[in-house]
């Protein structure tokens, strides 16, 4: 078993950070792919790699590349004689990929070698939904309490789950109700490693219920109650597991996913140590007013608001950057700056009067220095990608474990 904070490891068993060794050997298909890398995926090819090799989830070389619109490597791998409609694990064709981002010449391609989608083109799959018998609401233990309702720690099919209550102010009104479900429908459609796994939802008399992963560390806000500051190795891997997620969110075909409330709240750690992102877009939903939405007291959305959200600008992805920048920056100081201060005075203080939390040197080294400055920029577009962000920490946490390694081989030596 992993353990539960991978900074605990000797830097002799600790996993580097680079997902080499896991495409290595034929999975370098996969991953040139995905890549759009041609002469990868030719040398591959020569090397033997059947060109219908599947990785766990059943996902071929042709669906990644026609997901991430690596056309040439589209067109290469019909021509090695890729099956155009093998089904992934969701029953998804490379052309299911292909559509649902949004690649209409590869879609094009997939056709006229016969590829078919058993998704069908507007398929927005309801939202899949759980028989309530299945789950003892009776036994359920409260874990947490948030904006929507309360959080239950149940068990589904011997499975021990999170099940999420909304409240029936919110839920009895029947738009918020349909958008709410439509949203978990998109959620329902997320696989990442850091995105927490959506279930379904729980057909229920009374209250809108919706199961997704538990994850027993609890929240980034718990953990750092807990411990305090992080040291620079577990911080950096810890944003760039929230920076992974979020990237894939903002990636995602056709329109990006907004989070707009990453908080350290809504950031998770199940017991192998890794942080997952949790209850995007469902902000969205209860913006309106007359629909029971509060913020959550001293610790809510306005500490990590971005100000162009604060002065009810029009927006895009880059408020999360901000927000994921304050959330770095306590990870290093081990919890909020200007703690005794109200929330919404921060955040109106971060909108006109630009002012943003300290940086000592002591406790900030220079390179997270600069990459927080840049990210709570007060121009949104001087803001970096997640893409970036995430450049920007793997070379810091390489860094940073070739010097823990160094000192670690320095006390063997000695
Ligand atoms: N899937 C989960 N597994 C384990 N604990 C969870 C899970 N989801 C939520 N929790 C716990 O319940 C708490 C409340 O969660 P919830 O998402 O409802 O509210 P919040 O994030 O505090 O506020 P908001 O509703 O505004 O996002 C979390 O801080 C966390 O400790």
């Amino acid at each position: 078993m992993e353990s539960s904070s991978r900074h605990q490891l000797p830097p002799s068993k600790q996993k580097m950070p680079s997902q080499r060794n896991e495409w290595e050997g034929p999975y370098r298909l996969l991953f040139c792919s995905s890549k759009g890398d041609k002469a990868g995926v030719m040398q591959q090819l020569m090397e033997g790699v059947d060109t219908n090799l599947a990785d766990y989830d059943k996902r071929t070389a042709l669906h990644l590349a026609s997901c991430e619109g690596c056309t040439e490597i589209v067109v290469l791998l019909l021509e090695k004689g890729a099956d155009v409609n093998f089904m992934d694990r969701w029953g998804r064709t490379p052309l299911s990929d292909a559509r649902s981002f949004g690649h209409v010449d590869i879609c094009k391609i997939l056709v006229a070698h016969g590829g078919i989608d058993p998704m069908g083109i507007e398929s927005q799959a309801p939202c899949c939904e759980i028989d309530s018998t299945e789950v003892d609401m009776n036994e359920a233990t409260l874990i947490g309490e948030g904006a929507y309702g309360e959080i239950y720690l149940v068990k589904w099919r011997g499975t021990e789950v999170a099940a999420k209550t909304i409240r029936s102010s919110i839920a009895s009104n029947k738009t918020v109700r349909d958008n709410f479900l439509k949203e978990l429908a998109l959620w329902q459609k997320l696989r990442h490693p850091n995105i927490v796994q959506f279930l379904g939802v729980l057909k229920h008399a009374d209250r809108l219920i919706f199961l997704t992963e538990y994850l027993r560390n609890g929240s980034l806000y718990d953990i750092l109650r807990k411990r305090g500051r992080l040291d620079p190795l577990t911080a950096v891997a810890y944003a760039l597991d929230i920076a992974r997620g979020m990237n894939y969110l903002h990636q995602h075909k056709p329109h990006a996913i907004i989070h707009r409330d990453l908080t350290p709240r809504n950031v998770l750690q199940n017991e192998a140590g890794r942080l997952k992102v949790t209850d995007f877009g469902l902000s969205k939903i209860t913006q309106g007013r007359d629909v029971g939405y509060k913020m959550t007291g001293g610790t809510g959305s306005y500490r990590y608001m971005a100000p162009e959200v604060y002065r009810r600008e029009s927006y895009g992805k880059k408020v999360d950057v901000f927000s994921f920048a304050l959330i770095v920056h306590e990870m290093f100081q081990g919890g909020p700056s200007n703690r005794g201060e109200e929330p919404e005075k921060l955040a109106d203080k971060r909108a006109y009067e630009d002012s943003r939390p300290h940086l000592p040197s002591i406790v900030y080294p220079e390179p997270i220095k600069k990459l927080l400055q840049d990210c709570w920029h007060k121009n949104p577009d001087r803001r970096p990608t997640f893409e970036e962000i995430i450049l920007h920490l793997e070379t810091m946490e390489g860094n940073l474990q070739q010097r823990t390694m160094g000192t670690y081989c320095r006390c063997v030596v000695l």
